[in-house]
């Protein structure tokens, strides 16, 4: 009776070590599965974003305030229906003798939140975490919403930073689930009279020289600039309030608190992904300086020149952009600092998107039209160098 029970034991083992193999063998070939899936993931969705233009341009119309007198939605109308839905915008100033229209790849009325901006720009998060370089610039004349979008307010009101921030922590913590590390460095500068200022530096008067060095890697490093590794997003909150504290602003007469430099956040993304490959993917999120003609500012004196070394540098900027999409031979990066900082960040497979900023004051319609124009611009280079161009729509 107890030998019975023995081979009976022996034999219910062996059939239990038997099935615990099987389901070792599917959780194997199920791990392949994901594995793949997650690579096809990445490559589907690069070649979406690559479908859509590696440079893109959105518009947004902030709402009005109460003390201005403003377009309304008949005389600063966004297309709702056809071939153009959301896409084209048309203008038609007081006493003007012709409407202008406008089509980007995307235009966001007064009414469209914050969430409604994220949702379509969190798709170049999940590229830079997929390793690939990214730039998101929000550009338009002083006091034209480019703050409040990149950082927004608190709650629904979050801008692009904290929201892409919180998007790359639950990505980061996803892959910790599955033992894999990726760590973020944040550095936090601005670019002030074409000279570069740690925002993070502990004594941010301090005469510091700071040189912009690229490597044959394609890795770019700002001498002397504090890289912090970051852990959460509210962290990353804490040092946006240190930089923004110690950002330039100064009184123009058309903000009050406008901001007089070009503001870069660089995170860097470097670990492993689901697939053990490396990845050195990099999020450039970058607060131009208000876009304004000298003549309507009143500038004088340092004002001025602020004002003539921003004018500088943007336009340098739209050159190098236009220089990429129109894929000529020399791009002139070298002749700005902010080009040149963001040389490895833009071109080729990285992914570039102009936001241009717009207010709905009557006043600032020819500002609105000059940013238009230079949108409008980088838009049509960026429709000649997509791959999609013939059927894009
Ligand atoms: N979409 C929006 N919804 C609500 N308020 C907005 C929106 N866009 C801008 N504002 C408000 O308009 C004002 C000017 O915006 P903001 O400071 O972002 O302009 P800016 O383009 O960054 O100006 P500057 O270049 O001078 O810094 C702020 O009070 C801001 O809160």
């Amino acid at each position: 009776m107890q030998l019975a029970n023995i081979v009976n034991d022996e034999r219910s083992t062996s059939q239990l070590i038997a099935r615990l193999q099987e389901v070792k063998d599917q959780l194997a070939a199920r791990e392949e599965e994901l594995l793949h899936a997650m690579v096809t993931r990445r490559h589907l969705h690069n070649t979406i974003q690559e479908l859509k233009g590696n440079i893109r341009v959105f518009c947004r119309i902030r709402p009005s305030s109460e003390d201005e007198s403003a377009f309304d939605d008949s005389n600063l109308a966004i297309d709702r229906k056809g071939e153009f839905a959301g896409r084209r915008l048309e203008i038609t100033p007081p006493d003007a003798p012709k409407k202008y229209d406008f089509t980007f790849d995307r235009v966001f009325a007064k009414k469209d939140s914050q969430k409604h901006v994220f949702d379509e720009v969190s798709l170049l998060v999940q590229s830079a975490l997929d390793g690939y370089k990214v730039c998101i610039f929000t550009y338009g004349q002083t006091g034209s919403g480019k703050t409040y979008t990149m950082l927004g307010g608190k709650g629904e009101e979050r801008g692009l930073i904290p929201r892409s921030m919180e998007q790359i922590f639950a990505s980061q913590s996803l892959l910790e689930s599955k033992g894999l590390k990726v760590s973020i460095t944040a550095t936090l500068l601005e670019i002030y009279n074409e000279d570069i200022r740690d925002l993070l530096a502990s004594s941010p008067g301090a005469k510091i020289e700071y040189k912009i060095k690229h490597d044959d890697d394609g890795n770019t490093r700002v001498t002397n600039l504090c890289e912090v590794e970051v852990f959460s997003a509210a962290e990353v909150e804490s040092l946006m309030q240190q930089a923004n504290a110690a950002r330039a602003v100064a009184k123009t007469n058309m903000n009050d608190r406008s901001s007089r430099s070009h503001m870069v956040m660089r995170l860097c993304l470097d670990g492993v992904n689901e697939a053990g490959e490396p990845i050195h993917g990099a999020l450039n999120l970058v607060d131009l300086a208000g876009s304004e003609r000298l003549s309507r500012t009143g500038a004088t004196g340092d004002r001025l020149k602020e004002a003539q070394a921003i004018n500088k540098s943007l336009s340098s900027l739209g050159d190098v952009i236009f220089a990429l999409a129109s894929k000529e031979k020399h791009i002139p990066f070298r002749n700005s600092k902010l080009t040149y900082l963001l040389k490895n960040s833009l071109g080729g497979d990285c992914k570039t998107l102009m936001l241009v900023n717009v207010s709905p004051s009557l006043e600032s319609a020819q500002e609105t039209i000059c940013s238009l124009r230079f949108a409008a611009k980088v838009n049509s280079c960026a429709l000649k160098s997509a791959p999609s161009s013939k059927t894009k729509k």
